[in-house]
């Protein structure tokens, strides 16, 4: 509903005022951080006149102590100061923009005055400080907006829950200082204004939402009550846009507990990682700590292995059907993230404990100094009722001890007197300074020939046997690869587990595959996990308990064993995990999160779903909706364009011509991006080279961390979790996309489309297609 003039007149003066209020402050502000500066300056440089030093007695000293502190303490509460101010000065900055975006006027019960509460993406008080302007969108009273229609109404607060009437519910655009549009709105919140949103044109950077935050993800948003959130939510419904906001809120809401350090988000690619990286600091934050699973298995296992990574996999599964040895691997990859897998690696550990463990020699240069069956049988002495990791440390200790009993033998060999010849004269003086130390009051003196030798000899081993020792505490000693190398060297060993093996058809082939991988250094993707997992158990998990919250994001990708990984990593964590099983693009893995919810007791877990699809228009999701099972229930905005366009070509130079014309002619729309999807790195390169020769086009390979504005080759794994103005599937063939395996895949390629989507295929079509209702899609002629 528009409003009268009046209203907007009204409205407009209020912005006015409140504009000038920011510019009252901005002045103000300026003006202290330039006073701060200045103190901050003149503390540092006059830092040494105002202390007076003297540490001649012991009192003196303690003075200049205590002066010392003081001017510290008044140089850090200034710097603070100064911090706070620049932040306050750039979310003024920020505000003066656009103060605000929604106004909501609510009578509590009880009361027949109705309070004005506008809101933005950061609160503003009045000069007196007793009036807010501006609440923040994160504050208890900013949830009704999001929340309720006009009618009752209620908010949480810490103090109880708030009961009263929404009277009404207006949003704004506000561009510097002027209002360019304002709604009053019904139900949701304002299609309005969210048709306006959705309906311009991708960028390279994700955006926030606040203004237009939808009931169900302010659920997602201001959740505090489980300790595993999991969102199940179709493509383009707002997982991401809702974990982050979500990150915004939770950094407000316990801001003096909460630091942005103490929040991670795993995200499936280094490109999605700067692709949401703006979101946070647009809204006033610091961003959280962005990784991928890839990279944590890198830096754990990176020194030892070639470690594999998910896309050289799905490579392999799109593009080796033909290839000796596929079925093998395909069915390895798909046992090594089951349950089944991570159930036969516990028990593996544990019978570890009683016989099977190896360990490496302990050697220093061509000699054995402790070797494997001695450590061995020290390990099998011990209780076998301890649990493996405490059993490590104890093993640890006693080989330490045993080290230093070799200490004393070693020095009297005769290379430990070749290596004192060798000695600089910094060790000779380090050595020498040792010996002043250990014999401090006694008579020993240096001169002794005898006793000088004994102290080199002993200083030569013990700097020997220094990177020794730090492998016995790191437990070096355990001969991890081939422990993991024995669950496959002889396939008919795992007896005990025959059920579970005698389900797969090719055992003996995936034994041989993993053993040739593993023996030339390589770490196999689907292996990476389970091997973190098995040594975790055997030396006992790495645990960061600094960290509160993980957000999963694309989890519908994440095996058993990565869950179960990431909660032992994680204990004090809670966890908020966002994926759409219809996305699971990775075959291998059964794409459910019934592995992470056994970690937790029932009553601490919630799960949300989101149907409603904003990303792409109307006619778009009712194309795609079609494309998996139970798509039906998937709702779309209603937001109109045109029907996906199939183009039949005759042959590859057709398909070339044909993408390239409907490229030129796109190029005349204001669009930003445009990406053409090819199903793998191979058909992308193959279309890269074809149409870079007539236009200027961008390859987007799995290193890549960026992507400009134009027009881009990717392939459909390395685009999801992004968006695009358009999309054209490179070939949606038969003979591309005719597996079932690649259902999700197709789906999730033709799912990044935000306004346009066109299908170009060479052949028979997909058949993923062909199944769709006719008029969900046009044919160009
Ligand atoms: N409430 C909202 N207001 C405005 N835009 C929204 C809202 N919710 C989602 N969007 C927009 O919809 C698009 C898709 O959102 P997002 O990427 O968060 O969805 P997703 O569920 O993570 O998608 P996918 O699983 O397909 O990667 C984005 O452009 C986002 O800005």
């Amino acid at each position: 509903m528009e409003n009268s003039n009046q209203e907007w007149h009204s409205e407009q003066l209020r912005v006015n005022r409140v504009v000038a209020e920011i510019d009252r402050q901005l002045t103000a502000l300026q003006q202290q951080v330039g006073n701060l500066r200045g103190e901050i300056i003149d503390i540092r440089k006059n830092f040494w006149e105002d202390v007076t030093v003297n540490f001649d007695d012991p009192h003196e000293a303690a003075e200049t102590y205590a002066s010392l502190k003081q001017q510290a303490e008044v140089l850090s509460e200034r710097e603070r100061s100064h911090r706070h101010a620049l932040l306050r000065h750039q979310a003024l900055l920020r505000l003066r923009q656009s103060p605000y975006f929604g106004r909501i006027d609510f009578r509590e019960e009880g009361s027949n005055h109705s309070e004005q509460i506008y809101l933005g993406i950061s609160s503003l008080l009045d000069q007196d400080e007793l009036n807010f302007l501006v609440y923040d969108w994160r504050a208890p009273v900013s949830s009704l907006y999001y929340d309720y229609p006009p009618g009752p109404a209620q908010y949480e607060t810490p103090g109880g829950t708030i009961y009263g009437t929404l009277d009404l519910k207006r949003q704004f655009i506000i561009r510097d200082g002027k209002i360019q549009s304002m709604f009053d709105t019904g139900i949701t919140i304002g299609d309005e204004l969210l048709q306006a949103v959705l309906g311009k044109q991708a960028d390279t950077q994700m955006k926030s939402i606040v203004a237009t935050i939808q009931k169900e993800q302010n659920q997602i948003i201001r959740n505090e009550r489980s300790q595993l959130l999991i969102v199940q939510g179709a493509a383009g419904s707002g997982k991401t846009s809702a974990a982050l906001q979500r990150v915004a809120y939770l950094l407000y809401r316990y801001r003096q507990t909460l630091q942005a350090e103490q929040i991670v988000l795993f995200s499936p690619n280094p490109m999605f990682n700067s692709y949401i990286s703006t979101v946070l600091p647009e809204l006033g934050e610091e961003n959280m700590q962005q990784t991928t699973f890839q990279d944590y298995l890198e830096r754990r296992l990176g020194d030892h292995f070639h470690v594999e990574d998910p896309y050289t996999l799905l490579e392999f599964a799109l593009t080796a059907a033909d290839k000796p040895g596929y079925a093998a691997r395909m069915e390895s990859a798909r046992f090594k993230a089951s349950p089944d897998f991570m159930q036969l690696i516990e028990q593996y550990a544990a019978s570890l404990g009683n016989t099977g463990m190896v360990f490496h020699d302990l050697r220093h240069r061509d000699e054995v100094l402790i070797s494997a069956s001695e450590i061995s049988e020290l390990f099998y002495r011990q209780d076998p009722a301890l649990n493996l990791p405490n059993r490590m440390r104890l093993l640890a200790e006693q080989l330490l001890r045993r080290l230093q009993e070799r200490e004393q033998a070693e020095q009297e060999k005769s290379w430990v007197e070749d290596e004192i010849e060798l000695l600089d004269k910094d060790a000779y003086t380090r050595a020498y300074q040792q010996l002043r130390r250990e014999r401090r009051g006694t008579q020993d003196s240096f001169d002794d020939y005898a006793r000088e030798q004994e102290i080199l000899s002993r200083y030569v081993v013990r700097q020997t046997f220094k990177p020794i020792q730090q492998q016995i505490k790191q437990l070096a000693f355990i001969n991890m690869p081939a422990i993991y190398r024995k669950l496959f060297a002889d396939p008919s060993a795992i007896r005990h587990h025959a059920g579970l093996i005698e389900q797969l058809h090719y055992w003996p082939d995936i034994c041989a595959q993993t053993i040739a991988r593993l023996d030339n250094g390589e770490l196999p993707y689907e292996d990476a996990t389970p091997y973190l997992y098995l040594q975790e158990l055997i030396e006992g998990f790495r645990r960061n308990t600094t960290v509160r919250h993980v957000f999963i994001d694309e989890a519908q990708d994440y095996s058993a064993f990565q869950f179960a990984f990431l909660r032992h990593l994680f204990p004090r964590s809670r966890f908020t995990v966002l994926g759409d099983l219809n996305q699971a693009i990775q075959p291998f893995v059964p794409g459910e999160f019934a592995p992470l919810m056994e970690r937790f007791k029932p009553e601490q877990i919630e799960m949300l779903r989101l149907s409603r699809s904003y990303r792409s228009t109307r006619p778009i999701v009712e194309f795609t909706k079609g494309l998996i099972p139970g798509g039906e229930a998937i709702e779309p905005f209603n937001r109109d364009g045109n029907k996906p366009t199939l183009i039949s070509c005759r042959n590859q130079s057709d398909l070339i011509q044909k993408i390239c014309q409907l490229i030129t002619r796109l190029q005349t729309e204001p669009y930003q991006t445009i990406a053409v999807i090819c199903k793998t790195a191979d058909e992308s390169k193959l279309a890269y080279e074809a149409l870079r020769e007539q236009l200027p086009v961008q390859l987007v390979e799995k290193n890549a961390t960026t992507f400009k504005p134009g027009v881009l080759i990717i392939p459909s794994y390395l685009a999801k979790g992004i968006e695009f103005d358009v999309v054209i599937l490179f070939n949606a063939s038969a003979e591309q996309y005719g597996d079932e395996m690649v259902r999700k895949l197709f789906y999730t390629a033709c799912t990044r489309a935000m306004h346009e989507l066109y299908l170009c295929y060479r052949g028979e079509l997909s058949p993923f297609v062909k199944a769709l209702p006719p008029d969900t899609y046009v044919r160009m002629p």
